[in-house]
C-alpha cells in the first residue's frame, strides 16, 4: 500500500531535476524504504497540523472581536474632544502627525472670539434678528440675563477705542470668511480629494464662487454656507506696528447671516488631509538641503494677516474696559474659544505649531457620525479592535444616532454641567442642562440600548469650579436647588443625584450598573486615567458577548 506513495514521483519524468532529486535511491533496502516512508509520513503529519493552525489563525482574524462605543450627548458636551482623548491615547503618531492640520481651525477659533469681541462692545445696539434662533448659531456663551433680556440690548460701559479697534481688525473680517470657506467647503470630492493636496488660500478669497457648488447625488449639502463677501466695503486699514504687509482683502465683513453660524466639517470630509503641513513640501533652495519649507514662506498664507493684526488683538483682550463690558454682556469667552486670547503672541507667532491642548481646545462642531478605530491586546494576547463613534450633538443631528444602536457595546454619554446658565444654540428658550437631562432620559429608557453599557460623564468640572467661583449661582437658574450651598461639592453632587435617580426611575434595565465620573476631558491627564478605567469596565462587561476570553 505504501509503495502507492512513490508513484507519483515515479510517474514524472526523468528529466525533470526536482523529480529525480526526491526519487528514491535505486538500490535503497527494504529497512531504509520502511525509514523513508515513517519519515515522509511525519512530515505530511507535521505540515497537516501546520494547515490547519493557519486555517484557525485566519478564521481568528476574521472572528476578531470588536468593541464599540457610541459617544452622545448635546452639542458642545466634549464628545469630540473625548474622541481626541481616545486618539492620543491610542493612535499619538497619527494624532501628532495631524496636528498642524488644526491650524486653520485655532485661528478661525481665535479669529471669532475676536469678531464677538467687536460685536459685544460695538455701541450700536443689534437687534437680536431671526438667524440668532436657527440651527447652528454660535456657541452657548451668551448668557440669559435674569430678566429674561438678550444681553446684546443692555446697556453699558462704552469702549473709547472701540473705533481704534474696529478699524484696524478689519482684515480679520474677511480672513474669517477664507479659513470659514475652506473648512466647510461642500464638494468635498473635488475640493480635497481630487483637488491640490495643499490649501491654495487664493481660491477661498472673493471671486471663487465657483469652488462652491450645491450638494450632489443626494448627499447632504455642508451644514454651512458663507455668502460672498461685499466688495463694496471699502478698503481695509493695515494694523500699526506690523512691518508684514498684509494681503490684499477683497471684503471686509462676515455677512451677519454667516457670523452668527458656527464652522462644522461634514463627516465626510477629509480636512485634515488638506491642511496637513500647511501643503507646501519643499522650496527651491532646499532641494538641496533637504529642509521643509514652511507655510511662513508662503505670502497667501493667512498667518500673516493673523501675524500683523496680533498686537491689537493683544491690546482689545486687555482693555479693562472691554473686560467691564464683556461682563455686562455676561459673555464668558472662556468658556469656548477664548482660550486661545490668552495665547494671542504664541498662536500667530508665523512658525506657530499647535501643542495637544491647542488640539483639544479647538472647536469644530460635528456633523454626522465620525468612527475612529484602533486595536488594543485583550487577554490571551488576542487583539481587540476598538470602534469609537463620535456623533453631532446638535438637535438637527439626533436623528443619525438611532442606526448605531444595534449593535453597540457601550455608550459615553456627555453631560456639560458647567452649562447651567446657558441655553441651547439652535433654541435660545431651552437651558442646556434640561436639555441634557432630557436627552439623558432619552437614552436610557430606548428599548435597543436596554442592554447596553452606560458610562455618565459629567463633564466641564473646571468651567463649572470656575463658574460657581465666580458667583454665578444655580438657584438662579433651577430653581429647584434651593438655598442649598453654592459650592463646587454640592453643585456637582446635585447633578450627579438628579442623573443617577433619573436612571433608576427609567432605565429598562435594573440589573444595568451606571457608572458616574466627574470629567474635564481637556485635561489629558485625568482623562487617560478615567479611559482606563471605562475601558477595563467595559470589556469586563462585556466578556460574554464579545468572547474575549
Ligand atoms: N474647559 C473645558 N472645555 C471643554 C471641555 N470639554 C470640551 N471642551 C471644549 O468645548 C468645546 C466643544 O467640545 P466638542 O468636543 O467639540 O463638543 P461636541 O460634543 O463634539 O459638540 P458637537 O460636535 O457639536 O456635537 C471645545 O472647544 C472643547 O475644547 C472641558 O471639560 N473643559
Ligand atoms: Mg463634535
Amino acid at each position: 500500500m505504501a509503495s502507492s506513495k512513490l508513484e507519483p514521483n515515479r510517474r514524472r519524468s526523468l528529466s525533470d531535476p526536482l523529480a529525480a532529486a526526491l526519487r528514491p535511491p535505486a538500490n535503497e533496502t527494504p529497512a531504509e524504504r520502511e525509514r523513508r516512508l515513517r519519515a515522509e509520513d511525519e512530515a505530511k503529519k507535521v505540515s497537516d497540523s501546520i494547515d490547519e493552525m493557519l486555517r484557525a489563525e485566519r478564521k481568528d482574524i476574521k472572528a476578531k472581536p470588536v468593541v464599540k462605543v457610541l459617544l452622545l450627548g448635546q452639542s458642545e458636551s466634549g464628545k469630540s474632544t473625548t474622541l481626541k482623548q481616545f486618539q492620543l491615547m491610542h493612535t499619538p503618531a497619527s494624532f501628532h502627525a495631524e496636528r498642524i492640520a488644526w491650524r486653520a481651525v485655532i485661528y478661525l477659533n481665535l479669529v471669532r472670539s475676536i469678531r464677538r469681541i467687536l460685536d459685544a462692545i460695538s455701541p450700536e445696539i443689534e437687534p437680536l434678528d431671526e438667524h440668532e434662533e436657527e440651527e447652528g448659531a454660535e456657541p452657548a456663551s451668551i448668557i440669559i440675563s435674569s430678566f429674561g433680556r438678550p444681553p446684546s440690548a443692555l446697556a453699558g460701559t462704552m469702549v473709547q477705542k472701540y473705533e481704534h479697534y474696529r478699524r484696524y481688525l478689519e482684515p480679520l473680517a474677511e480672513l474669517e470668511d477664507r479659513l470659514t470657506h475652506m473648512l466647510s467647503s461642500p464638494d468635498e470630492d473635488e475640493a480635497t480629494h481630487l483637488g491640490p493636496k495643499q490649501p491654495n488660500w487664493n481660491m477661498y478669497t472673493n471671486g471663487h464662487s465657483k469652488i462652491l457648488p450645491n450638494g450632489k447625488n443626494g448627499r447632504p449639502s455642508p451644514s454651512i454656507s458663507i455668502p460672498y463677501p461685499k466688495t463694496s466695503s471699502p478698503s481695509p486699514v493695515s494694523p500699526p506696528s506690523s512691518s508684514t504687509s498684509l494681503p490684499s482683502p477683497a471684503g471686509t465683513s462676515s455677512s451677519s447671516k454667516s457670523k452668527h453660524k458656527e464652522v462644522s466639517v461634514h463627516h465626510t470630509s477629509n480636512w485634515k488631509k488638506a491642511f496637513a503641513l500647511g501643503g507646501k513640501t519643499k522650496s527651491p533652495k532646499s532641494v538641496h538641503t533637504n529642509e521643509i519649507e514652511g507655510w511662513w514662506d508662503d505670502p497667501d498664507d493667512p498667518v500673516h494677516m493673523i501675524n500683523a493684526c496680533a498686537p491689537v488683538m493683544m491690546e482689545v483682550w486687555k482693555d479693562p474696559s472691554v473686560k467691564q463690558r464683556l461682563r455686562e454682556k455676561r459673555l464668558r469667552l472662556e468658556e469656548s474659544s477664548g482660550f486661545y486670547l490668552n495665547e494671542i503672541p504664541r498662536i500667530t507667532a508665523l512658525r506657530y505649531f499647535p501643542t495637544d491642548q491647542d488640539v483639544l481646545k479647538a472647536r469644530l462642531k460635528t456633523v454626522g457620525v465620525v468612527e475612529h478605530s484602533f486595536s488594543l491586546q485583550g487577554a490571551n494576547h488576542r487583539p481587540v479592535e476598538w470602534k469609537i463613534y463620535d456623533v453631532g450633538g446638535a438637535r438637527n443631528q439626533r436623528q443619525a444616532w438611532t442606526p448605531y444602536f444595534e449593535d453597540v457595546n457601550a455608550i459615553i454619554f456627555l453631560a456639560p454641567i458647567s452649562a447651567f446658565d446657558q441655553v441651547l444654540a439652535e433654541d435660545p428658550k431651552v437651558n442646556r442642562v434640561e436639555d441634557s437631562l432630557l436627552l439623558w432620559k432619552a437614552v436610557i429608557d430606548q428599548k435597543l440600548l436596554a442592554n447596553v453599557n452606560i458610562v455618565l460623564f459629567l463633564n466641564k468640572c473646571d468651567l463649572l469650579r470656575a463658574k460657581l467661583e465666580s458667583g454665578v449661582r444655580l438657584n438662579q437658574h433651577m430653581v429647584s436647588y434651593g438655598d442649598r450651598p453654592n459650592d463646587y461639592e454640592t453643585v456637582s453632587n446635585y447633578f450627579r443625584k438628579k442623573f443617577g435617580i433619573l436612571h433608576q426611575t427609567y432605565t429598562l434595565n435594573k440589573e444595568r450598573e451606571l457608572f458616574i465620573h466627574y470629567t474635564s476631558v481637556t485635561d489629558t491627564h485625568r482623562t487617560a486615567t478615567i479611559i482606563s478605567t471605562v475601558r477595563d469596565f467595559i470589556v469586563r462587561s462585556n466578556l460574554k458577548n464579545l468572547s474575549l476570553f
